[in-house]
This record gives C-alpha cells, structure tokens and sequence, in this order.
C-alpha cells in the first residue's frame, strides 16, 4: 500500500486549485438512477469513493463514459439489478444512497447494510423510518435491507429526531419521485444538501427549502437528464488553508466556494491567520504571526463541520495557548490523537474533548489513521515536525483528496508519495 513520506517544509506558498466536494459528487452520482435519461457531471473529483460509486452504478446495470478526467456521463436506462451487495458497500458508507433513488423508480431495492466505521456506529434507522413513512415495506435479513413498495412512494410528512446528512439526501432523492408532497422536517442544512437539491431541480424536480430544516418537495412522475458542475469542495479547502496557518503560510484557493466554509473561516482568522475572499477564491495570509489556539465544538451546518476538527486540532497543538476541540457528531471521532501523542503532541483526552496544551514541539514518526479526516491532519502534523514522517495507510486519504500530493507540493511542501 502507498504512504506518504513528509519532511518538515517552509510555509505554504502559492495558488490551489480546490476540486469538486466528494460529499457532493456522491449523492449527486445517484441521481443518475432516478431517470433513464444521460446524466453529465462536471467537476467530478478524481477520488477513489468516486471509483466505487462508479462500480456500484455499474454493477446495477448502469452505463458509465468518462469524456474527460474529471467529467461523467452515466445512463441508468436499463438497470439489471437492484442490488448493492457488501463487497462495494462496505468499502464506502455513502452506498446507502441507492436505496432511496431505487426504491423510487423501480420499486425495490436490497442495500447491505454498512455497518459502523471506525469513527462511529453510523445507523441508518432515519433512512429506513422515513422510507416507511412513504409506504415502503423494508426488512433486514441476513445483513441486507430488503426493501419494496406496491406502486409509487408516497408523500408524507417526516420528522428525523436528528440532524443526518445522508437520511435528508436518501429522503429528497426518494420524495422527488414519490405521489404527493413530502417535508422534510429537522433537515439538514449542509451545503451539498443545496447542490442535491439544485441538479434534481434541474433534472425537473420541485424542492424547495433545501439549506433550511424544512425541505418540501412535491414529487413529480419522471425525472429527465441533467448537466451539473460539481461544488468545490469545502473540507479540502479548509485543510489546505490549516495547513498554511500550521506552517506560516499565504496561500490562495481558487474554484473555492468560501459562503460554505464560514464557521471555518472564523476559526481561522481567531487563530491569527488574515483572510481575504472573492466569489470563487480565498487568499489567506499568516503575515509572519504564529497561530493561537482555538476553541472549536462540532455541530451540523452551519455550525463547525466535524469533517474539519482533526485537521484544527492538530493546529491547536502546535498554537500558543489550551485549544479544546469538543466533538458531538459521532462517538469515536479522536483516532488521530494517539497518533500526534506519537509525534510529541501534547494532548489530553477529556470525554468528547481534546484539549492541547499549545507550543508541542512535533517530532516526525511513522503514523497511520483509520479515518479520512485524522490522516489529513496527521499530513498537516508532517509538514511541521522535525524531520520526516510516514503516513501509511493512505487508502482513506485517496478517498477524499485529488491528488494530495501534488497540490501540497505545488505549494512548497516537501511531500512524497511511496509505492511499498
Ligand atoms: C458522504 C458524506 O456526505 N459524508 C458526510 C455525512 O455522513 P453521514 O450522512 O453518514 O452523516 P449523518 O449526518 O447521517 O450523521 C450524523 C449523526 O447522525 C447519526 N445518524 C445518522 C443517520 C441515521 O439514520 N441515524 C443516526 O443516528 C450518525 O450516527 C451521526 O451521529 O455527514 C457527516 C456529518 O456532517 C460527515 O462527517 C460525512 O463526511
Ligand atoms: C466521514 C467522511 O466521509 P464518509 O461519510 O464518506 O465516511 C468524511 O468525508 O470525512
């Protein structure tokens, strides 16, 4: 498996280009399976997530042309399956949103459930309640979710008792095909909600509210072909522009999208870092300060995305000042803390806090993370540790970063990948 090798590097420097949002592309990738017509994503980031929606859709029968790197063309006119077996979805939570699109337009579906993961348990109780509450019958047997409907989904009224990303999304995908109006109530508000919502509407849906907790949707018989660009992604954003405040850096995102990244942008300038935004760009500068610690708790947008505390807290070590980083997301979110401990982090596990005592002097080391989010921030550890750190185990990273590497070099890092 690859690793990265990282060497302490000067302060970034230098323009990013920031690609489309993973948790955009994969809700967004789904839509495909609820019409028979073409549908053509842009800005479709090259992630290995991105591969195994791609072989999930083919493997219900999906047609799949890739006209350029970061551009697909999918056609689900002749599905031959509705089945998503484990081998694929348990690679990748995100798998889960078949469910709703096939149940919709073909009136059955069977998803292995996906398990928890190593940041959490990660039911799906709110996909499966709210999917009932549309007349559909669902069973789980032998580690599937069986689930069918006599005729159309129906509209309904659906309270989810909390905030879930993915049940909204199931949810709006099954309603937009689905006989009369459904509300959405307690959505969630996370701007990859907003561009779900905007390419069904494209694709001749009628939503409305999505970005407020009260989505209403009226569904309609069919859905037609669609032409979407992708939203840049906000999570990759926010680490590039931590890993410029963690180094001392100035740096410049371009195709960003800084009206979703507000909570991180406050954070950022409370730790000392000048920021400045257009429409689709973010200019961030340390002017030679160092970074102060912050206090950062987790909560659903618009408040502090969890996917973003990992890399914070990894800054808040080397910061002056106590930083604690409450997490209320998901109950198993710290695995990179043992890690940075092993770097020389000083860090102290409080329930769901982590509190830094700030100045850590970060020595390189071999580190690994079992999360996504907890390998970025042990990237950004390595490039300001004392000598060189192997990160291994970047299959997470390769999920959701395009070509990380390469975009930390081309600000100045000193970063390699390793084949082993
Ligand atoms: C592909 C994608 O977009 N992933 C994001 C999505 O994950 P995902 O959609 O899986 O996360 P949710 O918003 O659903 O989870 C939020 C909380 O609700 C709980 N829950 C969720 C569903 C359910 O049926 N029952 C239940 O109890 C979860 O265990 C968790 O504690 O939102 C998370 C929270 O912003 C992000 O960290 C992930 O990066
Ligand atoms: C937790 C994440 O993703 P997923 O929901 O796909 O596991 C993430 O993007 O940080």
């Amino acid at each position: 498996m690859d690793k990265l090798v990282i060497k302490k590097s000067p302060p970034l420097k230098g323009d990013v280009r920031i690609s489309g949002a993973k948790n955009a592309a994969l809700p967004l990738l789904m839509t495909s399976l609820l019409t028979d017509e073409p549908c053509r994503y842009t800005n479709v980031p090259a992630l290995r997530d991105i591969n195994t929606t791609v072989d999930l859709l083919c493997e219900l029968g999906a047609t799949v042309k890739r006209p350029a790197a970061n551009e697909l063309i999918l056609c689900a006119d002749s599905l031959n399956s509705v089945t998503a077996s484990y081998e694929l979805v348990r690679t990748m939570r995100a798998s889960i949103l078949v469910l709703g699109p096939l149940l919709a337009k073909h009136g059955k579906a069977n998803v292995s459930l996906p398990g928890g993961c190593a940041i959490g348990a990660r039911p799906v109780n709110l996909h499966l309640n709210g999917l009932e509450q549309m007349g559909a019958h669902i069973e789980v047997e032998e580690g599937y979710i069986r689930a069918t409907v006599d005729g159309r989904l129906k509209g309904a009224r659906i309270f989810m008792d909390m905030v879930s990303v993915g049940a909204t999304e199931n949810l709006m995908m099954a309603a937009s095909l689905a006989d009369g109006v459904t509300v959405l109530e307690n959505a969630a508000r996370e701007p990859e909600i907003v561009d779900l919502a905007n390419c069904l509407n494209q694709m001749g849906a009628k939503i409305c509210g999505a970005g407020t907790d009260n989505i209403h949707i009226e569904g309609v018989e069919r859905l037609t072909a669609c032409d979407y660009r992708v939203l840049p992604d906000r999570i990759e954003t926010g680490t590039f522009l931590v890993a410029a405040v963690a180094t001392g850096g100035k740096i410049r995102c371009v195709d960003a999208a800084p009206e979703t990244l507000e909570a991180v942008l406050n954070k950022l300038k409370q730790a000392g870092a000048k920021i400045t935004q257009g429409d689709d760009w973010i200019d961030l500068d340390m002017e030679g300060r160092k970074p102060k610690a912050v206090q950062v708790k987790t909560a659903p947008h618009p408040a502090f995305p969890t996917d973003m505390q990992a890399q914070f807290l990894t800054l808040n070590c080397v910061a002056d000042g106590t930083g604690v980083i409450t997490e209320t997301i998901f109950e198993n979110r710290f695995m990179h803390v043992p890690e940075l401990q092993r770097m020389g982090a000083e860090i102290a596990l409080e329930a769901n806090s982590a509190v830094s005592s700030g100045a850590s002097r970060l020595k390189g080391a071999p580190v690994m993370a079992t999360d996504l989010r907890a390998s970025a921030s042990l990237v950004i550890a390595g490039l300001i540790a004392e000598g060189e750190t192997h990160v291994n185990r970047i299959y997470h990273l390769d999920r959701g970063y395009e070509a990380i590497e390469e975009k930390l070099g081309g600000l100045g890092a000193n970063i390699k990948r390793v084949k082993e």
